[in-house]
């Protein structure tokens, strides 16, 4: 380990994200019925220009009206280069609840964008006299977020958790689809007349582990848009769970227990992380650094990959 330790992300579930427009007010008591750890009402893509203020309204009575019980409740505001961002935030400080938990900012291209929230949020909270500061959490999908990753992960003190959006990012980097995650028929390398595909996806979301490891913050998933393939979601999702991402976005509610399942580790994959603990102590008290456990190699390493584990299943049995 560098001198410089990795501080930890923070300690909560966020397996599944699931997201509803502001507008649709009817959707809001099945979101807080769900079995999703983090709620995400939406401001900006899912809600048509001439609806913005209505669903701002929406939401503020919905923070305090409905019992979100123990889910982390995020609102995305619009982006920074429309001309709705400043009164999402401000009315949103200024009259929801303490019950907000976090605001998720769309399109995030340099650490800036943080730092312009962050302004705005600070003062609102020190004006109003907020109890409960608002963490922050930022969606990369574009271009310039994914080359300034790292100065994002690293920009605020309230970041929380960072997502890839999928959709976005492709515009953005002009990359010839319509697919929101999951396979792109085209990427593919081709051997002996057979077509392998690849993941368009994984170096982004490499570079979005990799920074948020770095700086503490939880690395998510975004959308997987056809949600009429459960397996297509699903091999998405082990992908991502296997790059270090500790959850996925749901934007259909049959998603969730789908994200819920990935995103747990199974019974016997915590057995074995238990059993590789037990392992290594037994080594440490005979003064070995390595042991052998179902005949491969385990050591000090180990310990810590099999404490990832250990430490997601303990969050969910608590
Ligand atoms: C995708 C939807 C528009 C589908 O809505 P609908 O046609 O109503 O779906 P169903 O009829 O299949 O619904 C079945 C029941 O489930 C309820 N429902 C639907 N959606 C939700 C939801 N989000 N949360 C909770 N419950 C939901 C229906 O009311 C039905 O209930 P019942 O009648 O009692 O059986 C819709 O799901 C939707 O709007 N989804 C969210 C869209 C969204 O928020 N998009 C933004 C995030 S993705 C994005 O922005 C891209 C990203 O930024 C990027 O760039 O990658
Ligand atoms: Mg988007």
């Amino acid at each position: 380990m560098s001198f410089r330790t990795q501080p930890p992300a923070p300690a909560r579930l966020n397996r599944c994200q699931l997201f509803g427009p502001g507008s649709r007010a009817a959707l809001f008591e099945k979101m807080a019925g769900s079995a999703a750890d983090v709620i995400n009402l939406d401001l900006e893509d899912s809600v048509a220009p001439d609806d913005k203020e209505q669903a701002r309204r929406n939401v503020i009575q919905a923070v305090g009206d409905i019992d979100w019980g123990t889910k982390t409740l995020s609102v995305r505001i619009n982006g920074l280069d429309t001309p709705w961002w400043y009164r999402d935030v401000v009315d949103l400080l200024e009259q929801a609840g303490e019950r907000l938990d976090q605001i998720m900012i769309p399109k995030v291209g340099n650490a800036a964008d943080i730092y312009a929230v962050d302004a705005l949020v600070t003062a609102i909270e020190a004006a109003k006299g907020r109890q409960k500061r608002i963490g922050l959490e930022v969606i990369i999908e574009s271009a310039a977020g994914i080359a300034h990753v790292e100065e994002i992960a690293a920009s605020s003190p309230r970041l929380q958790a960072m997502s890839l959006g999928a959709a976005d990012f492709a515009a953005s980097m002009g990359m010839a689809t319509t697919g929101i995650g999951g396979t792109q028929e085209n990427y593919y390398m081709l051997h002996e007349g057979a077509k392998y595909w690849s993941d368009p996806w994984h170096w982004a979301q490499t570079a979005i582990v990799a920074a948020c490891r770095t700086h503490g913050v939880l690395p998510v998933d975004g959308p997987f848009g056809d949600f009429s393939d459960d397996e297509g979601f699903r091999a998405q999702a082990r992908r991502s769970a296997t790059l270090g991402m500790v959850g996925k976005w749901a934007i259909h509610p049959k998603q969730v227990a789908l994200a819920n399942e990935v995103f747990s580790p199974s019974e016997k994959a915590v057995t074995e992380a238990r059993e590789i603990l037990a392992a290594m102590e037994e080594a440490k008290r005979t003064g070995a650094g390595a042991t052998v456990y179902k005949g491969r190699l385990v050591d000090i390493a180990s310990i810590r990959q099999a404490q990832v584990i250990v430490r997601q299943a303990e969050l969910i049995e608590a």
